[in-house]
């Protein structure tokens, strides 16, 4: 598919982020949040709803304070999109990579600057146009419902195809999307070891739209899949739970990944929880046993009134 934005080489605009520059930072560990919904841990009866909204109360500061229109992107171009709320950074702060251990063989990685800022705007524009995004219909608790998100799944010939909520995406070719294998080769960079082979793409197109609690544990993955997740435009907050075990001594002897949904409940201590607002151009890496101890979700949020991409890179075994 040709491209209707010039690209210069990523790689080559990229800082090296091999290393970890700053341990320091403290991951926000207080969450509000009050959406109860998890597609894939309790109540099996309830109807295909969406989660509750935050209240405007309980919505938290990133919104409040967080609120800057960008003026050096889409200049003269008024859109939805150059409505979005979206911080430049300060050309002054150096790149920062965070390790975040979330204990028992989980971690979790957080560049906040991993692509340059314009350069990301030019993905998000590529992304929004040329991507073939489908809003699927799913099943969610034996029941059909629409996805509450534009999708679309790119992979390398060959694999195990992916298959969630009984939705079996068709798999495009990384060829036909060059940007994306920038971004790919980027990654590749950035967490030198790690492999990745193909890429759920994810668009959020307002505040509505979202994505609810889940783990990414699917077989095809196995025991402990690495997911390098990269995010453009809107800010929306990334929330990880942990799963709480009835007997904490399952998940430890099993040891295989597999999901023990049945056996788990979400945990209500705040040590329990992360929450990341993500960053336009930033990665998020989850490692190890996270999909196995940990959910995560994408909730609605009140103020998130422009279009978000999210790309989740993965390695299908
Ligand atoms: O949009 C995101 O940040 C996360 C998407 C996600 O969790 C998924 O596609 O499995
Ligand atoms: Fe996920």
């Amino acid at each position: 598919m040709a491209m209707t934005n010039s690209h210069n080489s990523t790689a080559n605009l990229l800082p090296d982020f091999s290393s970890d520059a700053n341990h320091s930072h403290q991951v926000p560990t207080s969450c509000q949040i009050n959406n109860e919904e998890d597609e894939s841990l309790h109540n099996k009866n309830k109807k295909c709803s969406e989660p509750k909204e935050m209240s405007e109360q309980e919505d938290d500061s990133n919104y409040k304070t967080g609120l800057h229109c960008h003026q050096d992107h889409h200049q003269g171009r008024m859109s939805l999109t150059s409505l979005v709320a979206v911080e430049p950074p300060s050309s002054e702060d150096p790149p920062t990579r965070r390790t975040i251990d979330l204990g028992h063989g989980s971690d979790l990685i957080y560049i906040q600057r991993f692509l340059p800022f314009q350069k990301s705007w030019t993905f998000f524009d590529y992304l929004d146009k040329h991507i073939p995004w489908t809003r699927p219909t799913i099943r969610v608790f034996g029941r059909s419902c629409l996805q509450p998100r534009d999708t679309c799944y790119v992979s390398s010939s060959g694999l195990t195809p992916l298959v969630y909520s009984g939705y079996r995406p068709d798999a495009y070719s990384w060829d036909e999307f060059p940007p994306l294998k920038e971004i790919l080769d980027a990654i590749h960079k950035a967490l030198p070891g790690s492999r990745f082979n193909s890429l759920l793409l994810n668009r959020y197109k307002g505040a509505n739209d979202y994505v609810g609690w889940h783990a990414d544990d699917e077989k095809l993955y196995g025991p402990t899949p690495e997911i390098a997740s990269v995010s453009f435009g809107c800010e929306r907050d990334f929330v990880l739970k942990k799963k709480k075990l009835e007997d904490s001594s399952l998940i430890e002897k099993r040891g295989d990944g597999g999901p023990a949904k049945k056996r788990l409940k979400r945990s209500s201590r705040e040590e329990d929880q992360q929450r990341f607002t993500l960053k336009h151009g930033s990665l998020l890496v989850m490692r190890g046993y996270t999909q196995r101890d940990w959910i995560h979700s994408v909730p609605k949020r009140v103020k998130a009134e422009g279009t978000r991409i999210n790309l989740t890179f993965r390695l299908v075994l």
